[in-house]
C-alpha cells in the first residue's frame, strides 16, 4: 500500500512525567488534529522531535520514550541541548521566524545556527528515509524543516514529497536579506507540491524563485530540468464539528458540573446584565501584536468612558519560546501595560483586564469562546490564526463580533469580520466601540457567513485537498516522464529514421536548437549546431527545414552555407535550398501603423522591453524586463490588442517572453503542411518549444514524430527537457 508519512518539528503527543510514570499526552493543536486522520488512514508514520532535551535522558529513558511513540506510529527524533539552542531557538526562531514575519530588526544571522539547522534538518531527513519505501509519499511541515524536502528527494527521487509552510512567506525584498536565501529555496524545491495558507504567500514564493534562479513558471508550476513542482494555497481549517459539539456541551452543563472559570464568568454577568467581555488569546509572541492591542484597549476606555466598569478584556497569553530574548522582553512589556491600564481605569470591584500567562485546557477555551461578546485578534503578522476560526465555530446562536487584523492569513477568508490595521490604535479603539454596539441582527448575519465557510472547508477537507493535489503533482510528473524520450525511445526513433527513404525534418530555432539569451541577436548558431545541421543535410534523403518566427535576414545570414530550407515569420516566407524567398501565404501589413504605437507605449512603461519589426509581424519582447512586471504587461497588452484591433484579421501569439502580432491565417502548421503536401515522405519529424510550434504538432499527420522541448502541456507525442537533449538526439541521426 502507498503510505503517506508526516514530518514536523513537534510530534502530535507530548511526554508527560508523573513520578516514575512516563506517558504521552495528545496535542490539541490544529496541525495535530488534521494530520492524525491522514497518517492513520494512509498507514504512515509521523516523524518529529520528542520535545525533550536528549542530554537529560539516560539510555533507558530514551528507549522508553521511543517505545511509547512507536506504539502511536511515531518515529522520534532526539535533539540535545546544543541543537535545541542553535536549531530551534536559534535559526528557526531567531532567524526564520522574525524574518518571515517582517521583523527584520529581530533577525539574527549566525553561521553556527545555520550549520546546526542544516545538520538537524539532515537528522529529520535521515529518520524519514529510514521509514520510507519507494512509491510512498511524505508531507513535511513548516519553517523548522525547510531543507528536508531536497534532502529526501536527492536520496529518494521516487518518493512524492509535499511541503506546507504554516507561517507567511515574505516578499522578495525581505526574503533577499537572508544570507542563505538560495539554499532555503533549493531545499523547498525538493518537494513536488509546496503549500501556503494564502495566495499572497504563494506569489511571494514564485517571485523569489524567479528572481533568484530564473526558473520558468507557468501558472502554478515551476519547471526545473526534468521536474515539475506545483505551488498552491490551502487555507488551513479547524475541526469545526468538535468546536460546535463542545460549545453545545458547555451550554448543557448544570451548575455543579461547571468549571471554576465558568462560574466566575457567570458571576461577572450576574453582577450587571449590561456587562460585556472581550477575548484575546494567543501565544506570547511579538508577531501577535499584544502591546498594540493593549494600548488600543486603553485608548478605547479613554475615548468611550461610558464603557468603563462595563467591559473587561480577558487576555490569555500562552508562554512560548521563553528562552529567546525578544520573547522575554515582550513579557515584561505586556506585564507593564496590563499594570498601567488596570491601574488607570480599575477600581476595587473592577479590573479592566483579566490577564492569564499560561495555557488553559480545551474545555476552558470553549467556555471563553462561548461567553465572550467580542474576540479581539490583532496580530501584526500571522500565517493563518486558528483562534479566529475557533471563536466563530463556538458561537452557537451566531451572536458575537470578531475584530480581525488584516495582517493575519485568516483575514482573507473572514471578510465579514471587522477588519483593522493592527498598528492603528485609534481604528482599533473605534472598532471595539462598533463591536460592542453592533445590533444583534448584524452580528448574526456576519457570523453566519463566516461559519458556513469554516464548516465547509474544515481541517479534514484541507488535508484531503492537499493530498489530492499531491497526487495530481505526481501524475503531472508521470505524464511528463511518460512522454519523455528515453534512451530506449530514442533508439526506436533512430531506427525508424534509418529505415526511411525520404525524410522531412522541421526544426524550430530559439529554445529548440539554441538556448534563449537576453538579446535575441546573440543567439546565433555555435559550432556544435553548425556541425549537426551539416551532417543532417549531407544525407540526400533528408529535407531539413528550420521553421522559425525569426525574420528572414537573420536566418539567411546564420544558415547561408547550409543546404537547409528556411521558413520564417511563422510561415510567411519560404526559402528552399538554393532558391529565392517566396511568400507562402498572402498577407498584408496595413494594420501595423495601428499596432506600433500601442506597443511603443508598453515599451515606455516596461523597462528592458523592446519591439522587433518583421515584414509581416510585430513582436514585443520582455525577456530583459523585471519578470513579474513583464508578465503583467504581457496580459495587459494582449487585452488591449484584443479590444482595439478586433476589426483587423490579426493573430496574437504568446511565445516565450514575447507577444507577437501577425496577420491571421498564417502559422507554422499551415506552412509545414503546405511544404510536405504531395511528397512521399515516410519519416516526418518536428521539434519545437513554444506555443507557436503547437500548430505544427496539431497539423502534421498522426505518424509524424512530434517533440516538445520543455514540460508544458502539449499536442506533441513526445517531450525532451532541453536544447542539449534535442542536439543529442539529432547527433544520433
Ligand atoms: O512549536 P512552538 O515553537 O511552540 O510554536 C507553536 C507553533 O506556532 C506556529 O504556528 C503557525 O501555524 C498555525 C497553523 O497553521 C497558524 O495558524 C499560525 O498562524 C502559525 O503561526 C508554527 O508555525 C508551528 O510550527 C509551531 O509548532
Ligand atoms: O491555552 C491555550 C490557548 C490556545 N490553544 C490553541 O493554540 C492554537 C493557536 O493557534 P494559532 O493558529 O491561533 O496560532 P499559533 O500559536 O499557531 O501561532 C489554537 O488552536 C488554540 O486553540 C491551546 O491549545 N491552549
Amino acid at each position: 500500500m502507498q503510505k503517506i508519512h508526516i514530518v514536523s518539528n513537534r510530534l502530535p503527543f507530548s511526554v508527560k512525567e508523573e513520578g516514575e510514570n512516563t506517558t504521552l499526552e495528545a496535542s490539541v493543536g490544529g496541525l495535530a488534529t488534521g494530520m492524525k486522520s491522514i497518517y492513520k488512514d494512509y498507514g504512515g508514520t509521523w516523524i518529529g522531535w520528542t520535545g525533550l532535551d536528549s542530554d537529560t535522558l539516560d539510555a533507558d529513558k530514551q528507549k522508553k520514550v521511543d517505545q511509547l511513540f512507536k506504539q502511536e506510529k511515531c518515529a522520534s527524533v532526539h535533539l540535545n541541548s546544543e541543537e535545541i539552542q542553535l536549531f530551534y531557538e536559534g535559526f528557526s526562531n531567531r532567524t526564520i521566524w522574525p524574518l518571515f514575519h517582517y521583523f527584520t530588526q529581530y533577525a539574527d544571522f549566525n553561521n553556527e545556527d545555520w550549520e546546526t539547522y542544516k545538520a538537524v534538518n539532515q537528522k529529520f531527513a535521515d529518520a524519514t528515509i529510514d521509514t520510507l519505501e519507494d512509491g510512498d509519499s511524505v508531507w513535511i511541515h513548516d519553517y523548522q524543516l525547510l531543507l528536508v524536502p531536497e534532502m529526501i528527494k536527492s536520496k529518494k527521487p521516487n518518493v512524492t514529497i509535499g511541503f506546507f509552510l504554516h507561517i507567511p512567506f515574505p516578499s522578495y525584498e525581505v526574503f533577499r536579506i537572508l544570507p542563505w536565501r538560495k539554499e532555503i529555496i533549493q531545499g523547498m524545491l525538493g518537494a513536488d507540491l509546496i503549500g501556503f495558507h494564502t495566495y499572497d504567500y504563494e506569489r511571494h514564493f514564485f517571485s523569489c524563485v524567479r528572481r533568484l534562479f530564473g526558473y520558468e513558471i507557468s501558472f502554478n508550476q515551476i519547471h526545473i530540468d526534468e521536474r515539475i513542482i506545483i505551488a498552491d494555497s490551502f487555507p488551513m481549517g479547524i475541526d469545526y464539528e468538535k468546536f460546535k459539539k463542545s460549545a453545545q456541551d458547555v451550554g448543557m452543563k448544570s451548575i455543579k458540573e461547571k468549571s471554576e472559570l465558568h462560574k466566575e464568568l457567570d458571576k461577572y454577568f450576574l453582577a450587571s446584565p449590561n456587562r460585556k467581555l472581550i477575548l484575546s488569546i494567543d501565544r506570547l509572541d511579538y508577531t501577535k501584536g499584544i502591546p498594540n492591542r493593549l494600548k488600543a484597549f486603553g485608548r478605547f476606555l479613554e475615548k468611550y468612558p461610558e464603557f468603563r466598569k462595563k467591559v473587561t478584556l480577558i487576555m490569555l497569553a500562552v508562554p512560548s519560546r521563553d528562552q529567546v530574548d525578544h520573547y522575554q522582553q515582550l513579557k515584561k512589556e505586556v506585564d507593564e501595560l496590563v499594570g498601567q491600564i488596570n491601574g488607570t481605569y480599575g477600581s476595587i470591584n473592577y479590573a479592566p483586564i483579566w490577564y492569564f500567562y499560561r495555557s488553559l485546557p480545551f474545555s476552558n477555551l470553549i467556555e471563553l469562546y462561548s461567553s465572550c461578546d467580542v474576540a479581539l485578534i490583532t496580530p501584526v503578522r500571522d500565517g493563518m490564526n486558528l483562534v479566529a476560526k475557533e471563536y466563530v465555530a463556538s458561537r452557537l446562536n451566531n451572536t458575537g463580533v470578531l475584530i480581525l487584523s488584516e495582517m493575519a492569513g485568516v483575514a482573507k477568508e473572514m471578510g465579514e469580520a471587522l477588519i483593522i490595521n493592527p498598528v492603528d490604535e485609534e481604528e482599533m479603539a473605534d472598532s471595539i466601540n462598533q463591536a460592542l454596539t453592533m445590533p444583534l441582527e448584524e452580528q448574526k448575519e456576519r457570523i453566519k457567513y463566516m461559519k458556513e465557510r469554516i464548516q465547509r472547508y474544515d481541517v479534514f477537507k484541507w488535508a484531503k485537498e492537499f493530498i489530492r493535489t499531491l497526487k495530481k503533482a505526481e501524475s503531472v510528473q508521470n505524464d511528463f516522464l511518460a512522454k519523455r524520450i528515453t534512451n530506449q525511445l530514442s533508439t526506436k526513433i533512430v531506427d525508424k529514421y534509418a529505415n526511411a527513404k525520404k525524410r522531412a525534418i522541421f526544426l524550430d530555432y530559439d529554445g529548440t536548437l539554441a538556448p534563449f539569451v537576453k538579446n535575441p541577436q546573440d543567439a546565433k548558431p555555435d559550432e556544435e549546431l553548425h556541425n549537426i545541421i551539416k551532417k543532417l543535410t549531407a544525407n540526400k534523403a533528408n529535407t531539413v527545414t528550420i521553421i522559425s518566427g525569426r525574420d528572414r535576414y537573420t536566418l539567411e545570414k546564420w544558415f547561408s552555407g547550409h543546404h537547409v530550407n528556411l521558413i520564417c515569420e511563422h510561415g510567411v516566407w519560404l526559402k528552399k535550398v538554393d532558391g529565392e524567398w517566396e511568400m507562402l501565404s498572402a498577407v498584408n501589413n496595413s494594420w501595423m501603423p495601428n499596432v506600433h504605437p500601442v506597443m511603443e507605449s508598453f515599451v515606455d512603461r516596461t523597462p528592458g522591453s523592446f519591439i522587433e519589426e518583421k515584414n509581416y509581424s510585430l513582436v514585443w519582447h520582455y525577456r530583459k524586463s523585471e519578470p513579474e512586471q513583464g508578465e503583467l504587461r504581457a496580459n495587459e497588452l494582449k487585452d488591449e490588442l484584443n479590444t482595439h484591433l478586433s476589426n483587423h484579421n490579426l493573430e496574437i501569439m504568446e511565445g516565450n517572453k514575447v507577444i507577437e502580432v501577425k496577420s491571421g491565417g498564417i502559422n507554422k502548421g499551415i506552412a509545414a503542411l503546405q511544404f510536405i503536401s504531395n511528397q512521399p515522405y515516410d519519416f516526418i519529424m518536428a521539434i519545437g518549444d513554444d506555443w507557436t510550434d503547437e500548430f505544427m504538432f496539431r497539423e502534421l499527420p498522426e505518424e509524424a514524430i512530434t517533440i516538445k522541448v520543455g514540460m508544458k502541456h502539449t499536442k506533441a507525442a513526445y517531450k525532451v527537457e532541453s536544447v542539449e537533449a534535442v542536439r543529442n538526439l539529432l547527433k544520433l541521426m
